[in-house]
């Protein structure tokens, strides 16, 4: 295996920026906080799951062997488990721009999606009893979306009677000129998973709301390392996960964002007991919760729970801004080497800063092949079909020198042939 200290043999003004951009990194010293392999190797996967930060094995010793093995049921309310739902959402809605009582934890991103186009779906109805809607049965939607935000809007737009238009980012706003009164929702990802493109959410969220409708984003791909600034956005609804750039853990719970504006009237489609107003009520009625808790379901996963809590310590004294502005010197220091030493590989993520997120899209006929090959030489990064590598920057735990290494390590496959062998190799079940 190579390591990354062969980004040596790059070449010297490379290696200079690198050094340079790595002794002036404000965040350099976040990087202790994960426990990493000191075996030189680049991890390019933190966009599909995070690396481990230090402080979840002692959490999760101490929830299981103290707090479950000695409290035991007490630990709902002795050990918070309880309240903790919303005390991590109100730690992710930190780093999202939410005022506190808006973010709560819980579930996956597809049942959190659930949630919102059905309550999204009521909300509409709520304005129309109101008189200020006609029959708004639209739904707008990005056809390049992650699968489950597809798959799961088809099935919820059968059960509100919703017909789905599809249009990408920058359609969308011809799409609303044009049948902007019957629009329910628009429902989009802050970045593109496969590209790595950040489309416009404050413009967005501003044409829906021009011709009334209400938008939702899904923000799996940006949260932690892109700004939303939700609450300043007026954003109406937002969904994420939390073991990509959160780094929750494999299954971390998911999160959901509902303004306060939103709350009171948030009809939640799956009304689990969490939700009631009364938990411990325990009647036959449901009476909703007014806050937040409204968008809870059943009981929460509260190891996974606890272990996201603590990862999310990793963020401690780190603004959400500085990690956005390290992100885009590692992602534009990345594109420069590229440029410099693979010009045959497309970069198929945009060039601008403002439309990039923190991901890099390669394009190569043999990307599986290029992906092995690297993964062979410690470089660690990931494959979409039909011929995307991509490359997930973390900002917290990468450097400038490793991103150059990955880079040297990527020239030293093809002029090797490395990939035209690895390209025969299985591909596993999960990629
Ligand atoms: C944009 C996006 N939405 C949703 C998901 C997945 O949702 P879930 O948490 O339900 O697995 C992913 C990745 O898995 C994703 O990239
Ligand atoms: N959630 C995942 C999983 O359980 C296994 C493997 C990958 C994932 C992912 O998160 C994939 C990711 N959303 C993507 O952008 O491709």
């Amino acid at each position: 295996m190579s390591t990354a200290a062969d980004h040596l043999s790059a070449p010297a003004p490379l290696l200079g920026q690198a050094a340079a951009l790595d002794s002036a990194d404000s965040l350099g010293h976040v990087r202790d906080r994960f426990d990493l392999p000191d075996d030189g190797s680049v991890y390019l996967v933190g966009n599909s799951l995070g690396a481990l930060p230090r402080a979840v094995a002692p959490a999760v010793a101490d929830a299981v062997q103290r707090q479950w093995g000695r409290s035991r049921v007490g630990g709902w309310n002795t050990s918070g488990w309880w309240a903790a739902p919303q005390r991590v959402g109100d730690r992710i809605g930190e780093l999202l721009g939410a005022a506190p009582g808006q973010v709560v934890a819980g579930d996956c991103t597809s049942v959190q999606l659930h949630k919102v186009h059905l309550a999204a779906a009521a909300e509409t109805r709520r304005r129309s009893a109101d008189g200020a809607d006609g029959a708004r049965r639209v739904v707008v939607a990005d056809p390049a979306s992650f699968p489950t935000d597809l798959y799961v809007l088809a099935s919820d737009a059968r059960l509100a009677g919703w017909e789905v238009v599809l249009a990408s980012p920058p359609d969308v706003p011809a799409v609303l000129a044009a049948r902007g009164g019957e629009v329910a929702l628009v429902t989009l990802s802050q970045v593109d998973y496969r590209t790595g493109e950040l489309w416009d959410l404050p413009g967005l969220t501003r044409a829906a709301h021009d011709v009334g409708a209400l938008v939702l984003w899904d923000l799996c791909h940006s949260a932690g390392v892109v700004p939303a600034d939700l609450d300043a956005n007026d954003v109406d609804y937002a969904v994420g996960c939390s073991y990509k750039f959160l780094n929750g853990g494999p299954g971390a719970p998911a999160w959901i964002y509902v303004p306060h504006r939103l709350q009171a009237a948030f009809a939640n489609p799956i009304p689990g007991w969490n939700s009631a107003a009364q938990p411990f009520a325990m009647t036959a009625e449901y009476t909703p919760a007014t806050d937040i808790a409204v968008a809870r379901t059943g009981t929460p996963q509260m190891i996974s729970m606890l272990a996201l809590e603590a990862a999310l310590t990793a963020y401690d004294d780190v603004e959400v801004q500085a990690v956005r502005a390290k992100s885009l010197s590692l992602t534009g220091f990345a594109l420069e080497a590229l440029d410099a030493l693979v010009p045959e590989v497309e970069v198929v993520t945009p060039r601008e800063p403002e439309r990039r997120g923190s991901a890099l899209a390669l394009r190569h006929p043999q990307s599986w092949g290029l992906v092995r090959a690297l993964h062979a030489r410690g470089v660690e990064g990931d494959f979409r079909a039909p011929d995307v590598m991509r490359w997930g920057i973390a900002p917290l735990y990468l450097s400038h020198a490793d991103v150059l290494a990955a880079v040297v390590a990527l020239r030293a496959v093809l002029d090797g042939g490395e990939h035209e062998a690895a390209e025969l190799s299985e591909r596993p079940t999960v990629t």
